[in-house]
C-alpha cells in the first residue's frame, strides 16, 4: 500500500475511536449498560440501607416480592432476598472476574511461551493442555472441588484450572504465527533476548486476542461457579452467591417462585450483558471485524436505492461507466473510494485504468459486477452500462449469471484466485461448465485447448497439475484462460503482470493483447505502471483519490500529459541509467501525502 492509502486508512480508523465503534453496536451498548449498572450496585453495596442479608427470620419466611420493607420478598429462612442477591452477585462477579484473570495469566504465559518456543518445550506444554482439555470441564472442577473440600475460594481454583486450556491454545495459535515473522527476525538480530521479545514484540500482537478471549468467557465463568455453588460446592452457607441462592431456592421452586426466579434472572442477565459485550469488544479489537469485512458477504454490491442513474453517452461500447460512486461504510458514514467515475470501452479495445495503489482502480473495477464486498461496500450513484444493459438495475441472479460469461476478471496474483486442491486443468473446466451445457469429455477437450491457446507447454499434461507445480507466468496464463472460457465481451485485467518478471510481463502483455484483438473483446486493463499502458493500452484513463483526472489516448497522454498528477506517474517510470525519476518519486512520498500527488 502506497504512503497516501496508508494515510487515509489510519485517519479513516482514527476518526471513528474504539469507544465510538464500540457504542455503535447496539446490543453491546446494552449490554454495556446493564453490567456498569450491575457492577455500581454491587460495588455500593455496604452503603445502601439493606437489611443484613444472613439475618434470619422464621417468622418472616418466603414472603412475596413487594412485601413491605422487603422489595424482593424473603427466603425460606426470612432473609431479605434483595439484599442477598445484591451481596450474592458482588461475590459471584468477584469469583468469576478473579477465575478469568487467573486463567487468563496463566494460559496466556503457557500459550506464548509455547508458541514461541516451540520444538520439545511446546509439545510437552500442550500435551498437558491437551490432558486438562480430555475430561469433561465440569467433571474435572468437581474432581479439583472434591480434593481440595467445597469452599468458594476452592471453586474459584477449580473454575480457573479448567479455563486455562482455552487461553493457552487461543494464544499459542495466534503466537505461532508471529514467531517467526520478520519483526521478531530483525528484534533476534537487534540482539534482543527471548524474554525482552516476547514482552515487546509478541505480547502487543497477541494481548487483543487474550482481551478478545477473557470478555467472551468471563459470563461463562460466572455461569460455572454459579454452577458449582449450586452444587453446593461452592459459597457455603449463610454466605450468599448466586449459585448457592439458586440452589437454596430449588426446594420452594413450587410454593415460592421468587426465591429461585430472583438470583436466575440476575444470572442471565449478567451472562447475557458479559457475552454481547464480548462480542463487542471482539468486532472493535479485529480490524477485519471493524470494517465488517468477516460479516458474511451479500452475494452482490448493495447498491442505493436512491441512487442517480445517468444515462449512456456511449450506446456503442461495449462497456459504459456513468458517474460511478462506490464507497465503505464506517459505522453511519459512507466513505467514497470510487467518485463520479465515467468511463467507456469500445469493442476490440484496450483501456488502460491507471492510478496509484489507493486511487480506487480495483474498487471501480470490481463494481461493473456488483463484486465489491457488501458489507462494507456500497454504490451509492451511478450506472454501468454493458451495450444497453443497465447492470446495476438487473435481478441479482441475472447479474451473478453475467459474471464470467460477460464480463470476466483476470486477478493479479493467481496463486491467491486459483484453488489449491484442484488441478488447473479441472478449474478451467469449472469455469466452462458454469456457463455452458457440454458433456465431461467435451469440457475437458475445451479446457485443454484453452490452456494451449494462452500458450502453456504440454497442456494436456499441465491440465493435471496442480497451481504450486507452474510458474508464476503460467498460473497466471491459467487465469487468463478461464477468463476466455467463455468468450466474454468485455475482460477486467487487474494488475494481471504485476507480480511477474518483466520477461514474463512482456510475454502475458503480448498473449492478452494478441487474444483481445484476435476476439475483438473489449480489455480494461488496471495499472499503476505507465511503462505497461505504453505496451498494450490504446486509451488510458488516470485515476487519482478516487476520481478520473485525464483521459485520452496511450499517445497523447505519454507525449502531451496535462494533469500536473498524470505527470508525476510518467515521471515514476524509471529509466535505464537514470535513478532519478524514481528517487524524486519516493521523496515525495515521504514530504507528506497531499505532495506526493500535487
Ligand atoms: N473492504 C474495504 N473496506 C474499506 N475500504 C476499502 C476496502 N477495499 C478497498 N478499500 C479502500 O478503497 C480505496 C481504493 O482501493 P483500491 O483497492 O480500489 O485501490 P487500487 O487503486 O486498486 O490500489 P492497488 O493498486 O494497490 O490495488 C482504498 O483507500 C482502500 O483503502
Amino acid at each position: 500500500m502506497s504512503a497516501l492509502a496508508e494515510t487515509t486508512a489510519a485517519e479513516a480508523g482514527a476518526r471513528l475511536t474504539s469507544w465510538q465503534l464500540l457504542l455503535n453496536n447496539r446490543l453491546a451498548t446494552a449490554g454495556l449498560v446493564l453490567l456498569a449498572l450491575i457492577g455500581l450496585l454491587v460495588m455500593f453495596v455496604p452503603l445502601l440501607p439493606l437489611p443484613d442479608p444472613d439475618a434470619t427470620a422464621p417468622a418472616m419466611r418466603l414472603k412475596p416480592v413487594l412485601e413491605a420493607g422487603h422489595l424482593l420478598g424473603t427466603d425460606q429462612l426470612g432473609r431479605d432476598i434483595l439484599s442477598r442477591l445484591l451481596w450474592g452477585t458482588r461475590v459471584s462477579i468477584a469469583v468469576g472476574f478473579a477465575a478469568t484473570l487467573i486463567a487468563a495469566i496463566v494460559g496466556s504465559v503457557i500459550g506464548i511461551v509455547a508458541g514461541y518456543a516451540g520444538g520439545r518445550t511446546d509439545n510437552v506444554m500442550m500435551r498437558g493442555i491437551d490432558m486438562l482439555m480430555a475430561f469433561p470441564y465440569i467433571l474435572l472442577a468437581l474432581a479439583i472441588v472434591a480434593a481440595l473440600g467445597p469452599g468458594l475460594m476452592n471453586a474459584l481454583y477449580a473454575i480457573a484450572v479448567v479455563n486455562i486450556p482455552f487461553f493457552a491454545r487461543n494464544v499459542r495459535g495466534v503466537t505461532l504465527g508471529y514467531a517467526h515473522r520478520e519483526f521478531v527476525d530483525a528484534a533476534r538480530l537487534s540482539g534482543k533476548g527471548h524474554l525482552s521479545i516476547l514482552l515487546s514484540e509478541i505480547l502487543p500482537n497477541v494481548l487483543p486476542v487474550i482481551v478478545i478471549t477473557m470478555s467472551t468467557t468471563a459470563g461463562w465463568m460466572i455461569l460455572e461457579t454459579a454452577g458449582l455453588s449450586f452444587l453446593g460446592l461452592g459459597a457455603q452457607p449463610p454466605q450468599a452467591d448466586l449459585g448457592s441462592m439458586l440452589g437454596e431456592g430449588r426446594a420452594q421452586l413450587f410454593t415460592a417462585p421468587h426465591v429461585s426466579i430472583v438470583p436466575g434472572v440476575m444470572i442471565f442477565l449478567i451472562v447475557i450483558s458479559l457475552n454481547v459485550l464480548g462480542d463487542g469488544i471482539r468486532d472493535v479489537l479485529d480490524p477485519r471485524l471493524r470494517s465488517g469485512a468477516l460479516a458474511r458477504p451479500g452475494p452482490v454490491t448493495e447498491v442505493a436505492s436512491d441512487r442517480s442513474r445517468p444515462a449512456n453517452d456511449t450506446p456503442e461500447a461495449s462497456l459504459s461507466i456513468e458517474g460511478l460512486e462506490t464507497g465503505f461504510r464506517r459505522g453511519r458514514k459512507t466513505e467514497l473510494a470510487v467518485r463520479g467515475v465515467s468511463l467507456h470501452v469500445e469493442p476490440g479495445e484496450c483501456l488502460g485504468l491507471i492510478g496509484e495503489s489507493g486511487s480506487g482502480k480495483s474498487v471501480a473495477a470490481l463494481s461493473i459486477m456488483g463484486l465489491v464486498a457488501s458489507p462494507p461496500g456500497v454504490i451509492t450513484n451511478g450506472a454501468i452500462y454493458l451495450g444497453n444493459e443497465e447492470v446495476l438495475a438487473l435481478p441479482q441472479t441475472k447479474l451473478i449469471a453475467s459474471r464470467g460469461r460477460r464480463v470476466a476478471y483476470v486477478f493479479q496474483d493467481p496463486l491467491t484466485t486459483l484453488h489449491p486442491m484442484y488441478p488447473v486443468g479441472r478449474q478451467v473446466e469449472e469455469a466452462i461448465s458454469a456457463h455452458q451445457r457440454t458433456g465431461a469429455a467435451d469440457c475437458r477437450k475445451k479446457a485443454v485447448e484453452l490452456l494451449d491457446k494462452v500458450g502453456i507447454p504440454d497442456a494436456r499434461e499441465r491440465a493435471a497439475h496442480y497451481p504450486h507445480q507452474l510458474s508464476g507466468g503460467q498460473r497466471q496464463r491459467v487465469g487468463i484462460a478461464m477468463a476466455l472460457a467463455n468468450d466474454p465481451d468485455v475482460i477486467v485485467a487487474d494488475e494481471p503482470t504485476t507480480a511477474l518478471d518483466v520477461t514474463v510481463q512482456a510475454r502475458i502483455l503480448e498473449l492478452l493483447r494478441n487474444l483481445q484483438r484476435e476476439r475483438g473483446m473489449a480489455l480494461l486493463f488496471i495499472t499503476h505502471d505507465f511503462g505497461v499502458v505504453s505496451e498494450i493500452c490504446d486509451r488510458v484513463a488516470v485515476m487519482k483519490d478516487g476520481e478520473i483526472v485525464e483521459t485520452g489516448s496511450t499517445g497523447e497522454i505519454l507525449t502531451d500529459p496535462q494533469h500536473p498528477y498524470t505527470k508525476r506517474l510518467i515521471a515514476c517510470v524509471p529509466e535505464l541509467g537514470t535513478g532519478e525519476r524514481f528517487l524524486d518519486r519516493v521523496a515525495g512520498i515521504f514530504a507528506g501525502r497531499r505532495e506526493v500527488v500535487p
